[in-house]
């Protein structure tokens, strides 16, 4: 529960530039990854999140103090020490799984509690263990906490039943200072693998193939400090695109890897509206010609996101026809769809796809985000919506938009942050 909610005017047209953030799950690991450094580590253009701030007091807690100011984070692991984090922030996030692979490469043992997150239906942690037990820990359960210890670490081929990231960056946490060479096959392939990858080599590690789905990995006895500039926020790039499409009079997304967004960028001209890519930025002028219906299904990258289904579902509530979203990796993600009809959106759900029918006029009442994406979801129904609409439960949204607020508010939206009633 949440004690702020949005109160959100709809009807208003967005326009303008908008600069995107550093990407959330970037962020997220490449934080716990400074603590297999001797010496401190750089990270530039952080986003204001509560994940990000939620890491910095668990660092703080082992020892491993951090500044943070405009978006520069200096993270000393030098003293770090070898302590069991069990409960508390430990549970506020999804990410905090990468403190198990960090720990576990620095002193070989760790106890962490299981990871929070956002509730997408069963998200396994079968992977990262497997890993972890190939590369020669011995791993418990015990009274909700993952117990981590190896002798030491050795090299290992690692064949991952399911192309996780989460997996695919905690076994290179910890396969980085492990004895010998690990490969990871049916590696994930998502761009914030690359960046931590990059951060790792950069503090001396030795990975080839991130970004690839056989990542080869050759352990080193030392990692030191250095500086690193995270990747834009290719979820929130996305999410912003999707409100242009929807409600923009010529909308400027600054900040971002193009190439990062084919998927959606394919999806939206399909839909019918134009996208102009740039080197660093996406235009998308105003719409001239309705949107129409289009089927969507969700992939591991570089396909479609499942990150950026839920926002999308509203888009295409204002699509002519039937369109069908098919979520392949989160089967039951679409708890937006309930909260959507209670705004007067047509839909209905059917094993793992939602079929929306469109175009809905959209009325502003009550509605609650159940989790970080259909917070993005909600808001942007309630940007279209007539009236006023308060969305609940916004610390899920805050958990991954870096002043969200300011930056729709300065394209010419009416978002308040206001105590509940
Ligand atoms: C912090 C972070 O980066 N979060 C992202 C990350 O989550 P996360 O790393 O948790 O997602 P994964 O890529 O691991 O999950 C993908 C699929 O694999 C399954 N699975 C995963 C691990 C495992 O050990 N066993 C298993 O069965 C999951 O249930 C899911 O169906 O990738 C997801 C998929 O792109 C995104 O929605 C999240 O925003
Ligand atoms: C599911 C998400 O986040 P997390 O994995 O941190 O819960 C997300 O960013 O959409």
């Amino acid at each position: 529960m949440s004690e702020y909610v949005y109160n959100i005017t709809g009807g208003r047209p967005l326009s303008g530039t908008i600069k995107v953030s550093g990407a959330k799950n970037s962020a997220v690991a490449l934080i716990p990854a400074a603590l297999l450094a001797d010496s401190p580590v750089t990270i530039d253009g952080l986003p204001e999140i509560s994940d990000v701030h939620t890491l910095q007091r668990l660092l703080e807690q082992i020892g491993a103090p951090s500044t943070f100011e405009e978006g520069v984070m200096t993270i000393d692991p030098s003293e770090v020490e070898e302590m069991a984090l069990p409960n508390g922030d430990i549970k506020k996030m999804r990410a905090s799984y990468y403190l198990m692979g960090a720990m576990l490469g620095r002193f070989k043992r760790a106890v962490i509690g299981l990871p929070g997150g956002c509730p997408l239906g069963p998200r396994p942690i079968d992977q990262h263990i497997k890993g972890f037990e190939a590369l020669g820990a011995k791993v418990t359960n015990e009274h909700g906490s993952i117990y981590l210890r190896a002798d030491e670490l050795i090299g290992a081929k690692i064949y991952l039943d399911v192309a996780s990231v989460g997996a695919t960056i905690n076994i290179m946490l910890a396969a980085v200072r492990a004895k010998g060479q690990t490969i990871i096959e049916n590696a994930a392939k998502e761009p914030e693998i690359i960046d931590v990858a990059t951060l790792l080599s950069n503090m001396g590690a030795d990975i080839k193939g991130a970004g690839t789905n056989v990542i080869r990995i050759n352990g080193v006895d030392q990692l030191t400090g250095t500086r690193h500039t995270i990747i834009p926020d290719r979820i929130e790039a996305g999410t912003y695109m999707i409100m242009a499409a929807a409600l923009g009079q010529g909308v400027t997304i600054d900040n971002v890897i193009p190439l990062h967004m084919e998927a959606l960028t394919a999806k939206l001209r399909e839909l019918g509206v134009e996208v102009i890519e740039r080197e660093e930025q996406i235009y998308i002028p105003e719409r001239k010609q309705p949107l129409q219906a289009v089927n969507l299904k969700t992939l591991v990258y570089p396909g479609f996101p499942t990150d950026l289904q839920q926002p999308f579902s509203v888009l295409l509530t204002q699509a002519e026809g039937s369109s069908v979203v098919t979520e392949t990796i989160y089967p039951a993600r679409f708890k937006q769809i309930d909260e959507l009809k209670r705004m007067n959106a047509k839909g209905k759900i059917e094993g793992n796809s939602a079929i929306i029918n469109g175009p809905a006029r959209l009325d502003g009442t009550i509605v609650r985000a159940s989790d970080l994406r259909a917070g993005a979801a909600l808001v942007l129904a309630g940007l279209l919506a007539k009236g006023t609409t308060t969305v609940e439960d916004i610390y899920h949204i805050e958990r991954g938009y870096s002043d969200l607020i300011d930056k729709l508010n300065a394209l010419g939206a009416d978002i308040r942050r206001e105590k509940k009633n």
